[in-house]
């Protein structure tokens, strides 16, 4: 827990917010795309702005969400995960109280789309998705959030409720200076196609998936597909 107060120095850091687009109509709120200018790892992070509705109470810490980017689940719907359905929670939830969504280039937890892709075929040979990175030579979660630290910081969000079950997006944003005032667990997408991937980022990734509450599925869907 030490970690916690081990802040790392961002002076150095000269991120700023670049454009700023409105995309009207979405969802029925009109929310604005934001790019950076100076991220430190070079990625073509965006921001995803959405203000309160005029009738929501105004929320005192702002609502932030971290999402990784997935191709095959945010795009294409894919079942083997649980991103599409944790971005589409997200937006929903900001649709009604406002929040943040950082969108993250970070697809495959940080090894790349042909990597990950390489990784679902040992993963359909019965290795775990740890297990999948870890035999393609590459580390089981290489994701950094220094600069999703940076774009917080260049929105003037130094404090947040952040809404995810990841324990390590919170300790590296209290690492960089966020105050994350409170977790907010997503709620569990749990079905036949992801039960493995949940049941192993929860043994292994350290989430926060409460799997044995959500529903029947748990124990019998370990036979399953690989995910
Ligand atoms: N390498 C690899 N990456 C995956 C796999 N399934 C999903 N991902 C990637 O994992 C990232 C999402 O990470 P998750 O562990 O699902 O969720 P999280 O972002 O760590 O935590 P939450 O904030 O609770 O959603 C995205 O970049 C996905 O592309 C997989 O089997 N292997
Ligand atoms: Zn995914």
């Amino acid at each position: 827990m030490s970690t916690y107060r081990e802040t790392v120095p961002t002076a150095a850091v000269a991120v700023r917010a670049r454009v700023t687009v409105a995309l009207e109509r979405f969802g029925g709120v009109a929310v604005q795309l934001v790019t950076f200018t100076g991220i430190p790892d070079g990625g073509e992070h965006v921001a995803l702005v959405v203000p309160p509705p005029p009738s929501a109470a105004q929320a005192p810490v702002p609502l932030v969400r971290l999402h990784s980017e997935c191709l095959t689940g945010d795009i294409f719907g894919s079942t083997r995960c649980d991103c599409g359905p944790q971005l589409d929670e997200a937006l929903r939830r900001m649709a009604v109280e406002g929040g943040v969504l950082l969108y993250l280039r970070q697809e495959g937890r940080g090894i790349g789309l042909y990597n990950k892709l390489d990784a679902y075929v040992l993963q359909d040979r019965g290795n775990d998705t740890f297990e999948a990175n870890r035999l393609l030579g590459r580390g089981e979660d290489e994701r950094d959030y220094t600069s999703a630290a940076a774009m917080l910081q260049a929105l003037g969000l130094e404090q947040i409720r952040v809404l995810t079950n990841n324990p390590d997006k919170v300790r590296q944003l209290r690492r960089h200076g966020i105050t994350v005032r409170e977790a907010i667990p997503t709620r569990v997408h749990l079905t036949a196609d992801n039960a493995r991937y949940l049941q192993a980022k929860a043994a292994y990734g350290g989430h926060t998936l409460d799997l044995d509450k959500t529903t029947g599925l748990h124990g019998a869907s370990a036979t399953q597909r690989s995910a």
